[in-house]
């Protein structure tokens, strides 16, 4: 398969407000790409409808080479929100331990992998603790963990650095380059910039389109700046 993720003209509007005008974008196998783009771009929008949870208005959205949603592939993704699905009553273990089931990892094997899971986001001391009682960091780092259980063959997050310490994010960034050397792709967006030097790809998206798709170097020797900050600035006319 040549790309985990394929999406084909893809247009979405809400209301009066077209967001996608034609969003041509994909993830080839073990490759990290980043979606950036203003606030209010769309960049959930793509990702919610290579998911399947919107539909599209025109165009094709396809993952591993099958349209969303579809309940067999749903355990080879592991989906981090930007909003937090987390049962706060419950303890982060519990919340760990629920999810691991949904995807399937079988009982004997689940202890283990929370506690993997939970150690590259700096949480195997508070799983006990009721989720209510997390900081909002906190509960981003559980989201990220119930995102990276059962290794997914493809990772999609949605702005998964937010509220996180950069020490933290250096450890989170060394194991989503772990995930990718194993063969895993992965979709992240972020408004941090200098994450953005860290991917593999940078898709730039402006006004409904995918205006940009290249790696962070030859974006930087294309808009001749120094940074992927930079070249987006200058995509964007503010530079
Ligand atoms: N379900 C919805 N109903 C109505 N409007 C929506 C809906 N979802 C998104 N929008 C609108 O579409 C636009 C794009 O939203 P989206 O969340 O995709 O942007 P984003 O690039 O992810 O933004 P941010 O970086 O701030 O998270 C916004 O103007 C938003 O208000």
């Amino acid at each position: 398969m040549k790309n985990v993720i394929l999406l084909e003209n893809v247009k979405k509007s809400f209301g009066n407000q077209q967001v996608l005008r034609g969003v041509n974008l994909h993830v080839e196998p073990g490759k990290i790409v980043g979606l950036i783009g203003p606030s209010g771009s769309g960049k959930s929008t793509v990702i919610k409808t290579t998911l399947g949870m919107e539909v599209s208005d025109a165009g094709s959205a396809e993952v591993f080479g099958r349209k969303l949603p579809n309940r067999k592939l749903l355990s080879d993704i592991g989906y981090m929100a930007q909003s937090d699905a987390l049962y706060t009553s419950l303890s982060g273990y519990t919340n760990l331990d629920f999810f691991a089931s949904m995807k399937g990892i079988k009982k004997q094997n689940r202890k283990s992998e929370i506690n993997r899971v939970a150690k590259v986001v700096n949480l195997e001391n508070d799983l006990s603790k009721p989720v209510g009682g997390y900081s909002g960091g906190m509960m981003r780092r559980l989201s990220l963990a119930i995102a990276l259980l059962d290794n997914p063959q493809l990772l999609v997050l949605d702005e998964p650095t937010v509220g996180i310490d950069p020490a933290l994010r250096l450890q989170i960034w060394d194991e989503l380059r772990k995930l990718s050397s194993n063969g895993s792709s992965i979709l992240i967006t972020t408004h941090v910039m200098d994450e953005a030097e860290k991917v593999d790809e940078v898709a730039l998206l402006l006004e409904g389109k995918v205006m940009d798709y290249d790696t962070p170097t030859e974006l930087k020797a294309k808009y001749n700046v120094k940074s992927v900050e930079d070249a987006f600035l200058k995509a964007e006319g503010e530079l």
